[in-house]
């Protein structure tokens, strides 16, 4: 089977290599004007997880759609729902606390596969939807706050996560926040100065400006990975009849094996 700890196939450079990405202990953001692939980033992402070994998959989608083909493989799947989003959330900093506890009683620094503790990868498609749109301020601070803390915090605890964002405007990405994403994917964007929201400052007016990015050519990105160069990329894409396949067959792979028995029998035979 696949693994979390394998490097993810992400899609091709542009001169037709293979792109991977090393996601264990890693984050990624995704951010770019609408249409212009996050989502085909997103389920290239949860096909791997999905089909990985001992790996849990946590989905935030307020659209529903986007990575509703996942929900049968997914521990959770939250909608348009802040206080469903905000309950995950707090479970969520809840086990990367255990885990870090566990961690800690152990002299260790970040989980490994060899201790058969799950990979738990959230996506969040889109993030401005829980932070900025639905709920009270009070709520989407609570959840920008939570989101954070997973970003800083999760990834020696095995959380990934991978946050989408077709808003790249300091509100929703602030610096702070953009730069504890070890990843960040910049699909089309509508002006310079977005592009640099999501790669950082400064790297647009050096050539790598995703506002370079034709309209037509969705799944083109630049993706920069922490202390690196921007990278053109063509992200890998699914369609909706690949992506139900493959969560069928995650979902058969992942079935529960054993002998169950119905509540209230014993399950041995008895002679009539
Ligand atoms: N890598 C790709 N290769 C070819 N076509 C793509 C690729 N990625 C996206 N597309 C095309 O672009 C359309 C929009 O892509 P997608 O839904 O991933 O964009 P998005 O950025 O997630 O948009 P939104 O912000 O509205 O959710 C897809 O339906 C598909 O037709």
């Amino acid at each position: 089977m696949l693994s979390m700890f394998d490097p993810v196939f992400l899609g091709i450079d542009e001169f037709g290599a293979p792109v991977y990405l090393e996601l264990i202990y890693r984050n990624v953001l995704a951010a770019g004007e609408p249409g212009g692939g996050k989502s085909g980033l997103l389920n290239t992402i949860a096909a791997h997880a999905a089909l990985s070994d001992n790996t849990r998959l946590v989905l935030f989608d307020g659209k529903l759609v986007e990575l509703g083909m996942w929900e049968q493989v997914a521990d959770a799947f939250v909608g348009p729902d802040i206080d469903h989003a905000l309950t995950t959330l707090r479970r969520l900093q809840q086990v990367m606390n255990n885990r870090y506890a566990w961690l800690r009683a152990h002299g260790r620094r970040k989980i490994a596969r060899d201790d058969r503790l799950s990979v738990i990868v959230a996506m969040v498609d889109e993030i401005a939807y829980y932070s900025a749109t639905i709920g009270t301020e009070q709520q989407q601070k609570e959840f920008a706050a939570l989101l954070r803390d997973l970003v800083a915090r999760g990834r020696a605890a095995g959380v990934i996560v991978i946050a989408a964002t077709q808003r790249p405007s300091f509100d929703i990405i602030p610096t702070s926040l953009r730069d504890i994403f070890g990843y960040r994917c910049a699909f089309r964007c509508t002006t310079s100065n977005s592009s640099n929201i999501i790669l950082g400052q400064g790297w647009a007016e050096q050539g790598y400006n995703a506002n370079d990015i034709a309209p037509t050519n969705q799944g083109a990105a630049y993706l920069l990975a922490e202390g690196g160069i921007p990278r053109r990329v063509k992200v890998a894409y699914l369609t909706d009849t690949q992506i139900a396949a493959i969560a069928d067959y995650a979902a058969w792979i992942r079935r529960p094996t054993g002998i169950h028995t119905p509540a209230g029998t014993t399950g041995i035979a008895t002679a009539a």
